[in-house]
């Protein structure tokens, strides 16, 4: 079993048996020099990792849960557990190798997420280009930086006017802080993917594990997004949650003759089974 390491304990102890472990390593980025251990503030070299294929180098892994029916929630603000307690004991393992974990802002409203891992915590980045998630002292993300169970997010906006002032100090009192970077896909909707990948490694970051929500996923497996994806980690819950679920669909392509194309297909494809769950770790076919 991997022991978990230098950081505080949430709740019950959490291991990932080491063969389960290997099994997901060539999907993953190299583990964190041990000078790296007491947090993701690595230093500032520019080798890219082994296995990525973009440069400046951080790491994509997209990783989440979903049911047969593709949802990964059974209605937009519904928290809902798909993970079984080995899948979920390996996101937890996941989190831990990754230095940056990012949401959207309809998770974050959403789940008032955590974003921390039993193991080694990641940095939370919440994607939030309008300023919609009201952070406050008693989310929970705050209060597990406050209690020293995780780290503060980062928190990328598209605008000046999108930073709210007691949300700033909420944030920047935990060590968080907001950056806006501004949103140059989807008509200025959207944060181009590149240069929030790019925000990352200015921030040191070398590696980051997106979970969600569906939005975020959808926008990351679609065009240009995916070709900046190493690779994917999908568990997979033997239950459907029904029509109205929020669905993993990204937007179909269009193939030459203007038929309609599938967007993205993985290769290297490996299955695992974890409890009553199945895991899927692919890479994005170029
Ligand atoms: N089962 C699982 O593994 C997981 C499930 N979930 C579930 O997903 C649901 C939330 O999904 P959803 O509502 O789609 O919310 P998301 O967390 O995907 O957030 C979507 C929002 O994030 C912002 N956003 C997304 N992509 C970008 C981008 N490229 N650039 C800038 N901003 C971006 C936009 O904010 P704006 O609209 O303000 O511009 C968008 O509306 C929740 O119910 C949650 O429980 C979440 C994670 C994992
Ligand atoms: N891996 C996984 N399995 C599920 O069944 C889930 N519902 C999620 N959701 C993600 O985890 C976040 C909540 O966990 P923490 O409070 O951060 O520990 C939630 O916001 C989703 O991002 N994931």
């Amino acid at each position: 079993m991997l022991s978990p390491n230098n950081q505080p304990h949430q709740g019950e102890p959490l291991t990932f048996p080491a063969a389960q472990a290997a099994l997901l390593t060539p999907y993953l980025p190299p583990p964190p020099p041990p000078s790296a251990a007491a947090g993701p503030s690595r230093d500032d070299e520019d080798e890219a990792p082994a296995g990525s294929t973009h440069s400046p180098a951080v790491h994509v892994t997209l990783t989440y849960a979903h049911s047969l029916d593709a949802s990964i929630a059974l209605a937009p603000g519904a928290r809902t557990a798909l993970s079984g307690p080995a899948s979920k004991a390996m996101t937890h393992y996941l989190r831990a190798r990754h230095d940056a974990i990012l949401v959207g802002a309809g998770t974050a409203v959403a789940d008032d997420p955590g974003l921390n891992s039993r193991l080694l915590s990641p940095r939370p980045v919440v994607l939030d280009p309008r300023g919609r998630w009201a952070v406050h002292e008693g989310s929970r993300v705050i209060r597990t930086a406050r209690e020293g169970m995780g780290l503060a997010p980062l928190v990328l906006v598209g605008h000046p006017a999108a930073v709210v002032e007691e949300r700033r100090r909420v944030l920047e009192a935990v060590g968080g802080r907001y950056i806006v970077l501004e949103p140059r896909a989807a008509g200025g909707r959207r944060f181009d993917w590149a240069d929030v990948l790019a925000v990352l490694r200015r921030e040191g970051l070398r590696s980051v594990m997106v979970e969600g929500g569906a939005g975020v996923i959808n926008s990351l497996l679609a065009p240009p997004g995916n070709a900046l994806v190493d690779s994917v980690i999908v568990t997979i819950a033997p239950t459907w949650l029904g029509q109205g679920g929020v669905v993993v669909s990204p937007p179909r392509t269009a193939a030459e003759d203007g038929t309609a194309a599938p967007p993205v297909r993985l290769t290297d494809v490996k299955w695992c089974p974890l409890g009553e769950d199945v895991v899927l770790c692919g890479r994005i076919r170029r």
